[in-house]
């Protein structure tokens, strides 16, 4: 079964499969996995434990290759490219936030949103005024010299959001981004996206065990035994 968004597709999976070798064995995650996303929608990927969610974020984000069938996100094809045009591309077009915030600790705030820039042939006058944007955006105005240490789960959270947005991608890809967090902070982080998917037209895809913030989402799809099943419900 082929899932569909509404709009023109931005992301495509068209009989993907993927598998992994263990003791000489292939155990196959996906056989024949079709998905499309329009551009600017917020999809939320719920499903047991070893469903292949994380292989999935793996998959889009261009870390891990399917075994056959076509990726194409916007005008690239992903399985096609090699390991060089791959990072190339998810450090123009692509944000991930993860669950543990993957902070730096030895760099402040600054420093750390700083660090998707530095690929970039920008100014040091240029860079930190998109620093101090992102984190303007995500409610950390004058947080810059600030260490993660110092700061809470969800302003750490916050931190891990602007690092995603600095370099303006058009895609966020988010690992389970409120698993880590308390109710209030998590809803926090999940209004953020809602805010970054609506207002900046972010393309969102959000893996998640958490309901609540499944509902955050415009779609959501349930992953089980290689198939993605879209869960009907009426707009947000
Ligand atoms: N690098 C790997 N080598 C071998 N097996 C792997 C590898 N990565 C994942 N797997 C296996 O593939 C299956 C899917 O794993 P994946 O991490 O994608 O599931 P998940 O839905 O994200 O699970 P969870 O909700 O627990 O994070 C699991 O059975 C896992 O053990």
């Amino acid at each position: 079964m082929t899932v569909t968004g509404q709009e023109e597709p931005y992301i495509e999976l068209k009989g993907v499969s993927k598998g992994y070798s263990i003791g000489g064995e292939t155990i196959s995650i996906f056989s024949d996995l079709n998905l499309t996303i329009a551009r600017g929608d917020f999809v939320a990927v719920m499903g047991p434990s070893g469903s292949g969610k994380s292989t999935l974020l793996n998959m889009l984000s261009g870390i891990d290759g399917p075994d056959a069938g076509e990726l194409r996100i916007g005008r690239n094809r992903l399985e096609r490219m090699g390991e060089n045009a791959r990072s190339s591309w998810r450090a123009h077009h692509m944000g991930i936030v993860f669950q543990f915030y993957n902070l730096l600790p030895m760099l402040n705030t600054a420093d750390n949103v700083k660090l998707p820039l530095l690929l970039k042939p920008l100014s040091h006058k240029e860079r930190r005024m998109r620093v101090d944007k992102a984190l303007d955006l995500v409610g950390l105005a004058g947080r810059q010299t600030q260490y993660p240490a110092t700061m809470s789960g969800g302003q750490q959270q916050r931190v891990g959001i602007a690092r995603a947005i600095v370099a303006d991608p058009g895609l966020l890809l988010c690992d389970e981004p409120t698993g880590d967090l308390d109710r209030k902070s998590a809803d926090d982080i999940l209004e953020m996206l809602r805010l970054l998917n609506r207002e900046l037209n972010k393309t969102i895809v959000m893996v998640t065990h958490d309901l609540q913030a499944a509902l955050s989402a415009r779609r959501t799809l349930h992953l089980d035994k290689g198939e993605f099943i879209e869960q009907e419900r009426s707009a947000q």
